[in-house]
């Protein structure tokens, strides 16, 4: 008997009281294609579903299993490492294995199965104008609905089916439409060998065409396009067909892949003598790599370092050890320019990952990947997921970036994920920034992972000066402008040089804080030292803590200055042009943001305009603060360095200095040197003076200390639960019932606080309430457990009251 006698299936059912495998019996004629990993199509209940196969065994847990109905690709698309992946996926952000699967696999893999009615021979007897007299006039009139279809039409036709189908009546036949189809060409192929071929041209007579064509395809090895042979002879379709017929050619489907990039010719890159500090860095990230143990490094390099050519190389050393590489990049700095890059080095060694590929595109690079046609993927978040065999290497550019988490089931970190993919495959990461998440450096302190420094810039460059204004002053000398007299000053000097300036619009979040514009007051919570967000409900002008829940009335008057300048906050890159415009008619802009961005492409083409220097001034929001080197770039400005320190958000003074230190480090990486101009309401915050100074190092030693004393990450992790519902009363129920229940778990446990149910940040999306309660634990694994009942629980209870729990571990943000 067969060791796979039954297969262990996952289906793809999202919904949480299913999340386990089935006992499937495996045909005899599939026992050679089944493997863990391959995709196969089952009977559930009614319905046929897709599912993977995550294990075998001799034994069915019941006494009736229904065989695998069909094997869907002629190699599994999950590797037995991903299906481990998956399992701890699911363990670990507490999603369902099918979701955890799905996030596995490009979007355009998942098939639709169909089912197609064929009448028999055999017609049913029916009573006029009954239910079954519609169905079969249906089934004569459009023979091509579909089962489901049918149903859909009209539900109570199940049963009938049922029947007919039982009885012989009807006959079932599914199809399976791929999500993405693999895109084929028609080639064309000569079939005489060299006996032949003389005889046969001969017997083409006068047809001076066909000869051509005959000749041409006989001189190649290989099939040719259909369309090269007809442009290259210009030739029409009428001369191939007689030659088709004859049987001298023949015709043939072959698969493309779709290249997003296209291939860029001519001669590879080569590798740039590394400086001191970079060589330090790479023999230490090659040494890890060569001795195939995993490990975690911090490369900590300050703008402008040379952080980049680093990673290549530790790239090139691991393919040359015929393993592969990982590349991430927060999916904004996915920049041609970037990709560009990696090509010029590696060629068609590489694929490349991110959000606004097609679904085709996506699922053409995937497979690359999975038959081992590339040996390097760059991309967004999901590349960490890449169906490599052997990964030697894992490099997370800009890891401190919050897009590296996943906003959507499952909540993965990539980094984590990185950290575990390494442990399994025995591979080495790096984590790389000029200003790194605080706890990875917290775990670089404790000697978790190992930190390689890289403190100057490549040509010893300096770092730009910054210069910090004080708007506040600005205010009370008359200047209602957003851009102060030194930032205007400044911006006249490039203009006047012919140099380049970066304006920075720092509008990070979606609450509004409230800030006296006379002294620079923000209004935060008695509790927890976080901003209040400014709400307006039933004409009450309210002030709330997102962690806690505390309220208090928008004041009218400035507790601190007793001015009457208080104000909620926000500015849109659309009126600082307006303004641009206006002060400076004579200036070029482009504008970067969401709007001007959205189309396909469109992000280059802009950043391509500012390099060739059609324009003096890029103005732009978060999405121009990193990774981009302008030779021409002399100044950068910060409209306003307050926005993201006074969000809801714990984290708000690490994003700001962060960002503040990015944007900064745009400015002087060349031959000229650069000058910073940040303007502040609050100027004396340390997220500002550290900035200012660039000294990550000071900004971390303060930082932790604030963590501490408040049980932050990294000392605690967070998870949040967000409870959702159009009806307010049952959003708060859930989110009440999701508090009592921890509480009563975790009773007596000082390793764990819980944050109270409160109004979400996003306290109304979409018409829908939203509540939040959040745990912090020290240890995951001490409290996972009890989480995940806690969840499932009342994950289903808030389906039954119409709206849904999501859960989020690990929390980066609390939205
Ligand atoms: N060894 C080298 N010799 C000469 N030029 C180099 C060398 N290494 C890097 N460069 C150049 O220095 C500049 C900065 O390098 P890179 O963009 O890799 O820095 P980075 O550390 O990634 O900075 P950031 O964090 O600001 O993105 C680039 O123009 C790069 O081509
Ligand atoms: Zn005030
Ligand atoms: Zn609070």
């Amino acid at each position: 008997m067969s060791s796979k006698r039954f297969a262990e299936v996952i289906v793809e059912l999202k919904s949480s009281q299913v999340d386990r495998p089935f006992h499937y019996e495996v045909p005899d004629h599939w026992q050679q294609q089944v493997e863990i990993g391959t995709r196969v199509l089952v009977p559930f209940g009614p319905r046929r579903l897709e599912g993977y196969i995550v294990g075998f065994s001799m034994a069915a847990e019941v006494t009736k299993t229904k065989p695998i109905l069909e094997v869907l690709d002629d190699e599994p698309p999950l590797t037995p490492d991903l299906v481990q992946l998956a399992g701890w996926l699911s363990e670990r952000y507490l999603c369902t294995t099918a979701a955890a699967v799905q996030a596995l696999l490009p979007s355009g893999m998942r098939a639709k199965a169909s089912t197609t009615l064929r009448l028999a021979d055999e017609l049913p007897f029916v009573q006029p104008g009954s239910l079954e007299a519609d169905l079969l006039q249906a089934l004569y009139e459009s023979p091509n609905k579909t089962k489901e279809q049918l149903i859909a039409e009209r539900p109570e036709w199940r049963p009938i089916l049922r029947a007919w189908v039982a009885a012989g009546i009807l006959i079932e036949s599914y199809r399976i439409k791929q999500g993405a189809q693999v895109k084929t060409i028609t080639c064309l192929r000569c079939t005489l060998d060299a006996t032949r071929f003389p005889a046969a041209l001969e017997a083409l007579g006068r047809a001076k065409k066909q000869k051509e064509v005959l000749a041409f395809l006989f001189d190649r090895d290989d099939a040719v396009p259909m369309k090269d042979v007809l442009s290259e002879l210009s030739a029409s379709s009428s001369t191939l067909k007689p030659l088709l017929e004859k049987g001298y050619i023949q015709k043939e489907e072959q698969e493309v892949l779709r290249d997003p990039y296209g291939i860029v010719h001519g001669q590879k890159e080569q590798p740039l003598p590394l400086t001191e500090l970079q060589r330090a860095a790479y023999d230490q990230i090659a040494a890890a790599v060569d001795s195939r143990k995993p490990e975690t490094f911090l490369l900590q390099g300050v703008t402008g370092s040379g952080k980049t050519e680093v990673y290549l190389q530790a790239i090139a050393s691991c393919v040359a050890q015929g393993r592969q590489a990982i590349m991430l990049v927060p999916e904004i700095s996915l920049t041609p320019q970037m990709v560009e890059r990696f090509k010029k080095r590696f060629g068609d060694d590489v694929a490349v990952m991110h959000s606004r590929l097609s679904a085709g595109e996506k699922f053409d690079e995937w497979r690359r990947i999975r038959q081992g046609d590339v040996t390097i993927v760059v991309g967004a978040r999901s590349a960490i997921f890449a169906p490599f065999h052997s990964i030697g290497l894992m490099i997370v550019d800009e890891e401190h970036e919050v897009s590296y988490k996943q906003d959507d089931h499952p909540k993965y970190l990539a980094r984590e994920v990185a950290m575990y993919r390494a442990r399994q495959h025995g591979a080495t990461v790096v984590l790389g920034s000029a200003t790194p998440a605080l706890e990875t450096r917290w775990w670089a302190h404790q000697g978790q992972i190992r930190r390689i420094e890289m403190s100057e810039r490549v040509m010893g460059q300096r770092l730009p000066k910054v210069k910090v204004i004080d708007m506040r002053n600005e205010l009370q000398e008359g200047n209602r402008s957003m851009f102060s007299t030194v930032l205007q000053k400044e911006m006249e000097k490039r203009l006047e040089t012919g140099e380049q300036i970066i304006l920075f619009l720092n509008r990070r979040g979606f609450a509004t804080f409230v800030l006296c514009r006379s002294c620079g007051y923000v209004a935060r919570c008695p509790e927890c030292e976080i901003p209040l967000t400014f709400h307006k409900a039933r004409g009450l002008e309210q002030l709330r803590c997102h962690y806690c829940g505390y309220a208090e009335r928008m004041p009218n008057i400035c507790p601190d200055c007793q001015g009457d300048h208080v104000r909620h906050f926000g500015t849109g890159t659309q009126r600082v042009e307006e303004e641009l415009n206006r002060v400076f008619p004579e200036a070029n802009v482009i504008r970067m943001d969401v709007d001007t961005t959205s189309g396909k492409g469109s992000h280059a083409v802009l950043l391509q305009r500012f390099r060739n220097q059609e324009a003096q001034i890029l103005l732009g929001t978060q999405m121009i603060a990193k990774g981009l080197d302008f030779p021409n770039v002399t100044l950068v400005g910060v409209i306003s360095a307050d926005t993201s320190l006074f969000v809801p958000d714990f984290r708000a003074a690490e994003r700001t200095f962060q960002l503040l230190t990015q944007v900064a480090g745009r400015a002087g990486r060349h031959q000229l040197p650069g000058e910073v101009v940040i303007q502040s309401y609050n100027p004396q915050h340390y997220a500002v003076q550290f900035a200012k100074k660039q000294e990550y190092e000071n900004f971390f030693q303060h930082e932790i200390r604030v963590r501490h004393a408040v049980h932050n990450p990294p000392f605690r992790e967070l998870t949040a639960f967000t409870s959702v519902n159009v009806n307010e009363t049952e959003a708060l129920r859930i989110a009440r019932t999701v508090e009592d229940r921890l509480r009563i778990l975790f009773q007596g446990r000082d390793d764990v606080i819980i944050l109270g149910t409160s109004p979400a940040p996003l306290s109304r999306l979409q018409g829908k309430f939203r509540f939040n309660v959040v745990v912090k634990y020290v240890r995951f694994k001490q409290v996972g457990a009890s989480i995940r009942t806690v969840y499932l629980e009342a994950a289903q209870e808030a389906q039954k009251a119409g709206g849904y729990l999501s859960i989020d571990v690990n929390a980066q943000m609390i939205l």
